[in-house]
């Protein structure tokens, strides 16, 4: 790495250190251990403000930063529920597509398919013991001795079995893991637009909860129209005592890069129900160039799968000396 990117990797890491407010993780064993970013998002659906916010932007600006860094889609993660195989195909290239479309760089990223790399490493196929949702996403996350996670609140406790592994595996065979952190963003939980008690959410029943990033302009408005608030008029930051407006605010502050206390100030003499319009026009914005490279991309199918094929390859290669290691350590070779 050369230096300038050495001193902008340090910088960005004291600004998620100041940002990371998850359970830490023990000191990483290994004091030569790689700092390897890695993360997964189900190919179920078109993301929404929730991911975009809480996970996706924070992928694109680590990989500027950040020597080693993988994003998978995690197919093997979907199937938990009935996928159909055309249109769980069809999902990962969507995926594909929207990753891209939101700036993540396969030059600068491992962005790959989890199906694809992990049979590299299992002769026998997935089992119901692979398959089960929080040992997976901790294999997910050694099998490349990652050290930085980066997640919204909702995979915190999943990330406490992953930390628990890593120091069970390092007591019994000696150090080898590094305990991997959590990198959460004040985003971390973007709430839904119906129920300010509740996340955002993919599967939410109420179409009107949930931004998605292809949504057209009309839904986007009209969903902001619809958002729950309060009987108070005036635009505040207080979360914990008017979260439905608290959370028009943070989502306004982070689509538009600017402070929350800045926020606030453009609503400054508007009624909730005009400044619903002002961050429906500012998510208009901020999606509307992603819409449109997401439906060139689409267009391009071959593209997609190389992207996902090259990924594999590389994180395949990755994956391999670790297992390996792993069953020497465990006794296998
Ligand atoms: N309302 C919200 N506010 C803020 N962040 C949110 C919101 N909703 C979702 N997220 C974050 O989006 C990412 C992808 O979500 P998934 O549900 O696909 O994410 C999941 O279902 C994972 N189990 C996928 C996974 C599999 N293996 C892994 C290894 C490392 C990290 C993640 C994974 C996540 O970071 C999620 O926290």
């Amino acid at each position: 790495m050369a230096m300038s990117s050495i001193r902008k990797a340090r910088g960005c890491w004291s600004f998620i250190r100041a940002l990371h407010k998850g359970p830490d993780a023990a000191h990483a064993p290994q004091k030569e251990a790689v700092e390897r970013v890695f993360s997964g998002i189900q190919p179920t659906g078109i993301p929404h403000l929730g991911n975009y916010l809480g996970a996706i932007e924070t992928w694109v600006r680590l990989q500027e930063t950040q020597g080693s860094v993988l994003y998978s889609v995690v197919d093997l993660h979907s199937i938990t529920v009935p996928q159909g195989p055309a249109a769980l195909q069809q999902s990962i290239l969507d995926m594909t597509a929207v990753l891209l479309a939101c700036g993540i760089d396969p030059e600068k990223s491992i962005l790959f398919q989890q199906s694809q790399a992990k049979t590299a490493t299992q002769k026998h196929g997935g089992t119901a013991g692979l398959l089960t949702y929080p040992v997976l996403q901790a294999a997910d996350i050694l099998l490349y001795k990652s050290t930085h996670v980066p997640v919204g609140e909702d995979q915190v406790q999943h990330m406490e079995l992953v930390q628990d592994l890593a120091q069970t595996f390092n007591k019994k065979y000696g150090e080898f893991f590094p305990v991997p952190k959590s990198i959460l963003t004040p985003m971390k939980k973007v709430k839904s637009l119906r129920d300010p008690a509740a996340k955002m959410s993919k599967s939410d029943p109420d179409k009107l909860a949930t931004v998605r990033i292809t949504d057209s302009a009309e839904e986007i408005v009209q969903k902001f129209r619809k958002a729950v608030t309060d009987f108070t008029s005036e635009v505040t930051y207080e979360p914990a005592h008017r979260p439905g407006v608290s959370n028009l605010v943070a989502i306004h502050a982070a689509v538009t890069r600017i402070p929350v206390e800045e926020a606030v100030r453009c609503g400054a003499g508007m009624d909730t129900a005009r400044y619903k319009l002002l961050v429906a026009d500012a998510v208009i914005e901020k999606f509307a160039p992603i819409k449109r490279e997401i439906e060139k991309l689409k267009m391009d199918r071959g593209h997609l799968e190389k992207v996902l094929q090259a990924g594999s390859a590389k994180a395949k290669e990755l994956a391999q000396p670790v297992c390996q290691e792993v069953r020497k350590l465990v006794g296998f070779l």
